[in-house]
């Protein structure tokens, strides 16, 4: 067995990365990373994802120049083309990746597997990204799931597979092919709006592993109730790392089981937080089986749904975090400075979009794909169809989350929003999460002057909640 070839995608690790220890089985591996973004359709990475990206190729380059290998970089656009030149060049006869679960990259792997095989390569796909493949956990009819309760409770069922380490790397080749740097890949920004993603992230599988580590020792515990909670650190943050493959669901899952074993914890908190990494799971299981999640709505009498007209101002002010709605606006905020929202407050800047100012679900999902750098196709699609009651196991339309309530629930003490609406930070809590509620005098002693220092509410709640009912009576109908 000569030279294999692995191509990494979003499995930018070395352990318990399935393809990389096939490969390593051969007496030289070579790692490739092909840069095309037209392979993902309307779905190229967005610009926070481009950021996280180019961190994260530094950091497994620097990872593989350690274990004496090496990180072979190719920006084309023809994948398959590229991938020929580099098997010519090394005389590579067995190519190994882990899958990858979008549409399009399911079609663009299918014909280079093909295309591959008739030139006479062995050519191996794995699973490295999920628990359970998404044709594995089936009913007992052998159909898919629609529901997330009985889908998971199959896959906990089934018995768990236990990650690996990394691979002793054979021998470098008698001559590496040629790459190109990290930086011509072009994915950091022309202007500095990344300033504070420094600070909060740390791409790459040391990174993910240290914020696993940081999330067992002192969130795991608890986790129950401040996941809920966007004023606390109540959450793990492993969703870029899971989506660039830095860590895999089976890592963080053997690595709970182990720490429960250890300590003592609530079997609610573990059960809880294994049932996110679950959820995952079912928004990969959905887009595998429903591959138009990403723009049609899987319930089709959403197709007919009667938008709202003329809402660019609308939309801006909601981007902006300006919608004069404390836990909204800082919702977009914190997501604007940092490339990450929290669960809770996605679902309320979410609900206000779709339905108070009703814009179609796919809007927001476009801005999320932009600006997250988390933005998974599976989890944002699945989230956004969520929201707006239109997907498998969706919250009904009617619920409408009424933003002031979930604030004064989920930020009782105003934490989240004084530190992302600082204009805000004088008022009481009493007013902090409907500051036009507050009497003239409590205003000015906080120094705010509504439509001024801060803006008056883009929509009343309660108008807009009747209005968007009325426009879900429309379609019932
Ligand atoms: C409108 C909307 C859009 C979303 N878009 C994305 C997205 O593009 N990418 C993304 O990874 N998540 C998305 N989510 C899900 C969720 O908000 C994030 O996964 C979570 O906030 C990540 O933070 P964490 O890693 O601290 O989560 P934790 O609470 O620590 O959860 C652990 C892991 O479980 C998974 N998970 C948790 N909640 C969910 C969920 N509701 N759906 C799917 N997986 C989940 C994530 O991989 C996460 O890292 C979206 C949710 C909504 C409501």
């Amino acid at each position: 067995m000569a030279t294999a070839l692995i191509w990494l995608r979003r499995d930018l690790r070395l352990a318990d990365n399935p393809a990389m220890i096939a490969a390593s089985q051969h007496r030289h591996c070579i790692p490739v990373y092909v840069h095309n973004p037209a392979d993902e359709g309307d779905w190229a990475p967005g610009a926070a994802s481009r950021w996280w990206l180019h961190h994260s190729l530094k950091a497994l380059s620097a990872s593989l120049d350690k274990a004496g290998s090496r990180l072979i970089i190719r920006s084309t656009h023809d994948t398959l083309d590229c991938l020929r030149a580099i098997i010519s060049e090394t005389g590579a006869e067995a190519l190994y990746w882990n899958r990858v679960y979008e549409p399009a990259l399911i079609k663009r792997d299918q014909t280079i597997k093909l295309a591959l095989r008739e030139d006479g390569l062995a050519v191996h796909s794995l699973n490295a990204a999920l628990l359970r493949e998404p044709w594995e956990v089936t009913r007992r009819d052998g159909g898919h799931y629609r529901a997330f309760t009985p889908f998971w409770r199959a896959l906990s069922a089934m018995p768990p597979i236990a990650p690996e380490p990394a691979p002793e790397l054979p021998a470098p080749p008698p001559a590496w092919p040629k790459g190109q740097p990290v930086e011509s890949l072009g994915l950091l920004p022309g202007i500095p709006w990344d300033r504070h993603f420094h600070d909060q992230w740390r791409p790459g599988e040391a990174g993910a592993n240290a914020a696993l580590e940081t999330f067992l020792e002192s969130a795991l515990q608890g986790y129950d109730d401040a996941r809920d909670r966007p004023g606390q650190a109540g959450t793990s943050r492993l969703s870029p790392h899971l989506h660039w493959g830095e860590i895999s669901p089976r890592q963080i899952r053997a690595a709970v089981t182990r720490q429960q074993q250890e300590t003592v914890l609530p079997d609610h908190d573990v059960e809880s937080f294994l049932s996110e990494v679950g959820w995952r799971e079912f928004a990969h299981h959905l887009l595998y089986h429903f591959p138009h999640m990403p723009q049609d709505p899987l319930d089709a009498r959403f197709r007919h749904f009667p938008w709202a007209a003329d809402t660019a101002d609308a939309l801006r002010a909601w981007e902006r975090g300006r919608t004069g709605i404390p836990i909204v606006d800082a919702g977009m905020r914190e997501l604007w400075a940092i490339g990450w929202m929290h669960n809770r407050v996605r679902m309320i800047v979410g609900s206000l979009l779709t339905k108070n100012l009703r814009i179609p679900w796919q809007t927001g999902e476009a801005w999320f794909w932009d600006t997250l750098v988390d933005a998974d196709l599976a989890s944002n699609s699945m989230g956004w169809q969520w929201i707006q009651g239109c997907g498998a196991d969706a919250a009904p339309y009617f619920r409408i989350f009424n933003p002031v309530r979930q604030g004064e629930r989920f930020d009782p003490e105003g934490h989240y929003v004084r530190r992302w609406v600082p204009e805000l930070r004088a008022l009481p809590d009493k007013y902090l999460h409907s500051p036009w509620s507050a009497p003239e005098q409590i205003l000015r002693e906080a120094g705010v002057r509504l439509g001024d220092t801060y803006p008056r509410p883009l929509v009343d709640l309660a108008t807009s909640r009747k209005d968007a009912l009325a426009a879900y009576q429309d379609i019932r109908s």
